[in-house]
C-alpha cells in the first residue's frame, strides 16, 4: 500500500469534515462512486482519512463517446492505486442506454427537455450502484463528490433523513438529487457538502491527488468529450424540419428538429420579427416550436407531478416555498397547493419564463431541500394576470 504523505496539516474546514465523518453512523465500510474527477477523487482520501473502509466503484457508463470515460476510469483505477484501495469497474452501458439515452432521445422528439441527471442519480447512480455494493461487497453505504449535505435521520427531523443544499452556492447540486427516496438517502454520505471547490482543489493539491489540478467536467456528460446537447441529439435523431410559429398559427420561421430548442430561449431563433420572440412551447406532434413576444411569454403558475418529498412528509395543506425550475434559475417564491401526495400546483409570486415541461421543480425552505417533481406540460390553471 502507498500512503499519501501530505504536505502540511489540513486546515479547519477540512478537519471539520473529517471530524464529521468519524462521527456519521453506519458501519464505516463504504463504496466510494469514482468518476475519475478531482471532487470524487478526495472524497475518497477524505474517507480513508476518517479511518473508514474504503472501496471505490466505477460504472462504466457508455462505449465509443469520447476519451473522457476511458480518462475517468485510469484515473479512478490510479487514484485507488494510491490510496491502496481496491477498484471495481462495473459494465452499466446497457441500463444507461436503456434508462437515460432512450430516455432522452424519446422526451426530446416529443416535444418536453428531460433531466438527465435527477434521472442517473435515481436510476443508475444511486439505486443499481447501491444495490451492487450490497450485492458484491456487502457495503451498505454509498459516497459520492456531490456538493450537498445530509442531516442524518433524528428526532428533530421527524425521523426522516434531510438534504440541504451544499454550502458553496456555485456548486451545489442538491437539485439533481430531489428524487432519491428516503431509504437511499439514509445509506449516502456527501463529504464534500461543507466544502466549496477551491477548498477541494487545495485539500486534493495537499494530499497529492493525481487529479488536483483536473480540468471540471462539463454539464453533460454524455457527448463526445462532454459536448453539448445539440450535438448528443444530433447523433440520435436525424433532422426534422418544421415550422416556427406564433400561438395563432401564423408563420414566422422553420427549423431543423425542435429539440434543439428550449423554453424562455429568445436568441438563435433565426427569425425576423418586430419585437424578440420567446419559445414558449415544443409541440412533439405537429413538430412545431412556438414562440410568443415577452408580454405573453410568462406563466406564472404549473402542475408539478410525480413528486418526491424528501426534507418533509407530504404537505397537507398550502405551503410558501422557494422553487427553482432549472438547475442554474434563482430560487423564486411561490404557494404550493397539494392535490395529492405527489402532485401540487405551483403559483408563482412573479411571472415566470423558463417553466419548462419535463425539467423538475425543487422546492426549498431556505438551505433545506423539501422536495421536487416534474413540471406538466400543460397547466390546467389559468394564468391570474390574463
Ligand atoms: N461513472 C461513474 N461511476 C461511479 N461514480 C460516478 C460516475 N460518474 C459520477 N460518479 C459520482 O457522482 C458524483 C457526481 O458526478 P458528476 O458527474 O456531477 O461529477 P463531478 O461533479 O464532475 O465530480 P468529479 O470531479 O468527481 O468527476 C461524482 O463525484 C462521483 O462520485
Amino acid at each position: 500500500m502507498t500512503t499519501l504523505l501530505p504536505t502540511a496539516s489540513a486546515t479547519p474546514a477540512v478537519e471539520a469534515v473529517l471530524e464529521r465523518l468519524r462521527l456519521w453512523p453506519g458501519e464505516h465500510h463504504i463504496a466510494v462512486g469514482l468518476s475519475g474527477g478531482v471532487d470524487s477523487s478526495l472524497t475518497a482520501a477524505l474517507l480513508q482519512a476518517a479511518g473508514w473502509q474504503v472501496e471505490g466503484l466505477t460504472l462504466w457508463l457508455m462505449s465509443g463517446k469520447g476519451a473522457c470515460c476511458a480518462e475517468g476510469l485510469v484515473d479512478a483505477a490510479a487514484l485507488c492505486e494510491s490510496l491502496g484501495v481496491p477498484h471495481h469497474v462495473v459494465d452499466f452501458r446497457e441500463h444507461f442506454q436503456a434508462q437515460i439515452v432512450d430516455f432522452l432521445v424519446q422526451g426530446y422528439q416529443a416535444g418536453v427537455t428531460p433531466l438527465p441527471c435527477s434521472r442517473c442519480n435515481r436510476e443508475v447512480k444511486f439505486g443499481p450502484m447501491l444495490a451492487w455494493a450490497e450485492k458484491e461487497l456487502g457495503c451498505m453505504q454509498l459516497a459520492t463528490g456531490h456538493y450537498a449535505r445530509l442531516r442524518p435521520a433524528a428526532a428533530a427531523t421527524a425521523g426522516r433523513t434531510q438534504l440541504l443544499r451544499g454550502l458553496d452556492s456555485h456548486k451545489d447540486q442538491s437539485y439533481f438529487l430531489y428524487d432519491l427516496p428516503q431509504q437511499v438517502l439514509a445509506r449516502l454520505v456527501f463529504p464534500l457538502g461543507e466544502l466549496n471547490k477551491t477548498q477541494t482543489r487545495q485539500e486534493a493539491g495537499r494530499l497529492g491527488l493525481r487529479t488536483a489540478t483536473k480540468a471540471e467536467s462539463q454539464d453533460l456528460c454524455l457527448a463526445d468529450h462532454h459536448g453539448s446537447m445539440k450535438a448528443f441529439l444530433d447523433a440520435y435523431l436525424a433532422p426534422r424540419q418544421g415550422q416556427i410559429v406564433l400561438a395563432d398559427g401564423t408563420v414566422v420561421g422553420s427549423h431543423d428538429g425542435i429539440e434543439h430548442f428550449t423554453i424562455g430561449q429568445r436568441k438563435g431563433l433565426g427569425v425576423a420579427w418586430s419585437e424578440p420572440l420567446h419559445v414558449v412551447k415544443l409541440d412533439g406532434a405537429m413538430n412545431q416550436v412556438v414562440v410568443a413576444p415577452r408580454r405573453e411569454a410568462g406563466r406564472i403558475a404549473c402542475q408539478v407531478a410525480a413528486i418526491n418529498w424528501v426534507s418533509i412528509a407530504p404537505p397537507q395543506a398550502a405551503l410558501q416555498v422557494e422553487v427553482q425550475v432549472r438547475y442554474r434559475s434563482a430560487p423564486e417564491l411561490a404557494l404550493l397547493t397539494p392535490i395529492s401526495d405527489s402532485t401540487c400546483q405551483l403559483q408563482f409570486l412573479e411571472e415566470q419564463f423558463s417553466i419548462t415541461p419535463g425539467q423538475a421543480a425543487v422546492f426549498y425552505a431556505g438551505e433545506l431541500l423539501l422536495g421536487g417533481g416534474l413540471i406538466q406540460r400543460e397547466t390546467a390553471i389559468q394564468r391570474e394576470t390574463d
